[in-house]
């Protein structure tokens, strides 16, 4: 068996491809989602401000500045910026093609089999009637609110849905979260906050 595919019937070759693609398809997607939270906060100056007040408080001073996964639990504006950011600028804005295997009903609409059918992740996370006031960053809209980005509300889909979900979701989602943090600490933004507002 391959180990990758199940298949039994893999190359080494074939491996080495499979490999790629899930590594290729993991960092253009977390990468793109970093810039676009990095260009979110340099363009809202009180979000940045905020959120680097929450991480300072909710950072024990531990001395060597490690953060460790738990302390995520205390950081609930982080993880409104990095809904916020994934819902305005989804990686994958059409999800993977699906096709259908029998015919089915989709809000009205039949669906006849072997048809191939996209969901326009992007569109749903623009839609007005879902999201007041939809093309503004505003991560404060995720407060108070149980929406996730694991699949299963079907309002926020960046990784996807169902079984074919994002494989790498916990990977991609603890990365785009240390990256933030680390950034939100560091005195580059200040730096660069100022540099923008002097452009102006
Ligand atoms: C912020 C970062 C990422 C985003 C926004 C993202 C988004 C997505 C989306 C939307 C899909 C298609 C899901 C669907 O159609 O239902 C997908 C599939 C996939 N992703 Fe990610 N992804 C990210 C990071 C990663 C990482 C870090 C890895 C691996 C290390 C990864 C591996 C994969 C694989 C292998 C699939 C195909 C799964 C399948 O077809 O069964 N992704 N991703």
């Amino acid at each position: 068996m391959c180990g990758f595919c199940g298949c039994r019937g893999c190359s080494v070759e074939e491996m080495k491809a499979i490999l790629l693609e899930i590594l290729g398809g993991g960092i253009i997607t977390t990468a793109l989602t970093i810039e676009w939270g990095l260009a979110e906060l340099l363009k809202h100056p009180r979000c940045l401000q905020r959120l680097r007040k929450e991480i300072e408080e909710a950072l024990p001073k531990k001395g060597n500045d490690l953060i460790r996964e738990e302390d995520i639990a205390n950081v609930d504006f982080l993880k409104s910026v990095v809904k916020e950011v994934a819902r305005l600028h989804p990686a994958v804005p059409m999800l993977v093609p699906r096709i259908s295997t029998q015919e089915c009903e989709i809000g009205g609409y039949i669906i006849p089999p072997q048809t191939l059918a996209f969901v326009n992740v992007w569109g749903i996370s623009r839609d007005e009637s879902v999201w007041p006031n939809a093309l503004q960053f505003l991560p404060e809209r995720f407060e108070g609110k149980d929406v996730e980005l694991r699949g299963q509300h079907f309002e926020l889909l960046p990784f996807g849905s169902g079984r074919r979900i994002c494989m790498g979701l916990p990977l991609a989602v603890s990365m785009v979260f240390f990256f933030k943090w680390r950034f939100s600490r560091s005195l580059f933004p200040r730096t660069l906050t100022l540099k923008l507002q002097l452009y102006k």
